[in-house]
């Protein structure tokens, strides 16, 4: 204790008070390198500190918080994280599920059980519910999802076979450059450039500013109401970055093979109170960093339909995401075309990034890799602004607050975002939100409401 500056004044009345608690029992107060007695100590510290600022947050990086981790070490837990249920079964990711249930703190040395070329430890302040999962780096068919990889499927035109190297030191930009432009998505440093997540950025914002494409026969009614969906509401053609693949002749250190090399950063899952788990960097990041995929199972919409109407009486999902990016662009889809990612069983950090409306930190952009169709890609997530460290993670799932007929129910948003979307709140609180003051249109249907939003980016 004196180690981290804390006095033998301090420590001797608390020491006191535990042994009497634990009937003079060392060995209690001595386990997992003196948690007990840190936790007697630096609980009340914290707590007067929360109440000192007004503050409930749990990821507050108070001096007391970095003192407090560099003594409760990450236990390396060799039992497998998951208790996966029978298939079809979803497991309970709602907020309900993953409140406090013990006080005994579920630490894990790295979720990702050495999969990734990182490290990702869970780190619980709060003795939350350990999730229920199985960590997977790359997506995975469940079962009738149609994604063919081959070489044949990919001509001369879409990939780079002549190159050697790294393509983005070219003089004159590769074809794997023709997606975005002519120009490569990233940065020598492996940063998206500047307008093209600008753009992104925007077109995620003001959908109804950018092109909107009308399905036919749009999937995510027909998921809605099978026998009689209502028109589609619209999808936006969203940007995507192509990555080089296995045609091209250039390194995997190529500066156009970033989301194909896995996640980087120091990523960390966290407690917290209210939303469940959540993630977070140790380290500081700059404006357009790749932070991870999300990764999950490759369902077709039906079978994600089929799953919620199983799990719908008494459990629910995390948030899966549609591959909609290109649906509009085609007449009618095959079903087995009309695809999303589900992490809830099997996913990879991504699955633990909580939402923000709006003004989040992340977002989500669509990446070419195995194949030129766009009925399937990968989704990747980078950073909109530069993060502090310890910072929480949170991305715009989109989420329309108002759809009650929406697959996937939402839930009771606790962003803390000034232009959170989830009128619930702000009616129970007894405010007067007016339905008119809502716009209709984001990507799959959801809603974004007009406010000064744009002022403030
Ligand atoms: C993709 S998971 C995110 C990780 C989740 N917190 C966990 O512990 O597994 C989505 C779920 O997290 C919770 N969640 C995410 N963002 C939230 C928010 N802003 N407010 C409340 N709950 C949130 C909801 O239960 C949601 O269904």
């Amino acid at each position: 204790m004196k180690e981290l500056g804390i006095s033998r004044e301090v420590v001797k009345p608390v020491l006191k008070n535990l042994l009497e608690l634990y009937d003079m029992n060392w060995k209690l107060i001595e386990e997992n390198n003196y948690r007990t007695l840190a936790d007697a100590i630096f609980e009340p510290l914290d707590s007067k500190k929360s109440i000192a600022e007004g503050s409930t947050s749990s990821n507050t990086n108070t001096a007391i918080h970095k003192k407090r981790r560099k003594l409760i070490q990450v236990e390396d837990e060799t039992e497998p994280i998951v208790n996966l249920t029978r298939p079809g079964v979803q497991s309970d990711n709602s907020s309900s599920s993953v409140q406090r249930k013990s006080k005994k703190l579920h630490n894990i040395n790295d979720i990702t059980r050495g999969t990734e070329k990182i490290k990702i430890p869970l780190i619980d302040d709060i003795g939350l519910e350990p999730p229920k999962f199985l960590y997977i780096p790359q997506n995975i068919s469940y079962q009738d999802a149609y994604v063919p990889f081959s070489i044949a499927r990919i001509s001369d035109r879409d990939c780079c076979l002549n190159c050697n190297g790294d393509c983005l030191s070219r003089r004159v930009p590769c074809a794997c450059s023709r997606e975005t432009g002519g120009e490569f998505a990233y940065t020598p440093q492996g940063l998206l450039k500047d307008y093209f997540l600008n753009t992104c950025i925007s077109m995620k914002r003001d959908p109804q500013d950018h092109h909107l494409f009308h399905c036919q026969d749009c999937p995510l009614e027909k998921a809605k109401n099978e026998h009689n969906p209502e028109p589609c509401k619209g999808h936006v053609l969203r940007k995507f970055i192509k990555e080089c693949w296995r045609k091209c002749g250039c390194t995997m250190d190529c500066g156009n093979r970033v989301v194909q090399r896995g996640p980087t950063c120091k990523l960390q899952v966290f407690s917290t109170e209210g939303k469940g788990w959540a993630v977070r960097s140790a380290e500081y990041l700059p404006k357009g960093s790749f932070i991870c995929e999300y990764v999950g199972e490759i369902l077709t919409n039906t079978e994600l339909y089929e799953r919620n109407k199983q799990g719908r009486k008494n459990e629910r999902h995390t948030y899966p995401v549609l591959l909609d990016a290109d649906w509009g662009s085609e007449r009618v889809l095959e079903d087995e075309e009309a695809l999303c990612l589900d992490a809830t069983h099997f996913g990879n950090v991504a699955r633990f990034i909580n939402h923000r409306c709006h003004d989040s930190n992340l977002i989500e952009i669509p990446v070419e890799i195995e194949t030129p169709h766009h009925h399937y890609y990968h989704i990747a997530f980078f950073t909109k602004r530069n993060i502090d460290p310890y910072e929480e993670l949170t991305w715009d799932y989109g989420i329309d607050f108002d759809d009650v007929d929406h697959p996937i129910k939402a839930f009771e948003c606790q962003c803390a975002s000034p232009y959170c979307r989830d009128r619930r709140k702000a009616i129970a609180a007894g405010g007067t939100k007016k339905k008119d003051s809502v716009v209709k249109g984001t990507a799959s249907g959801s809603t974004s409401r007009k406010l000064n939003y744009k002022q403030v980016q």
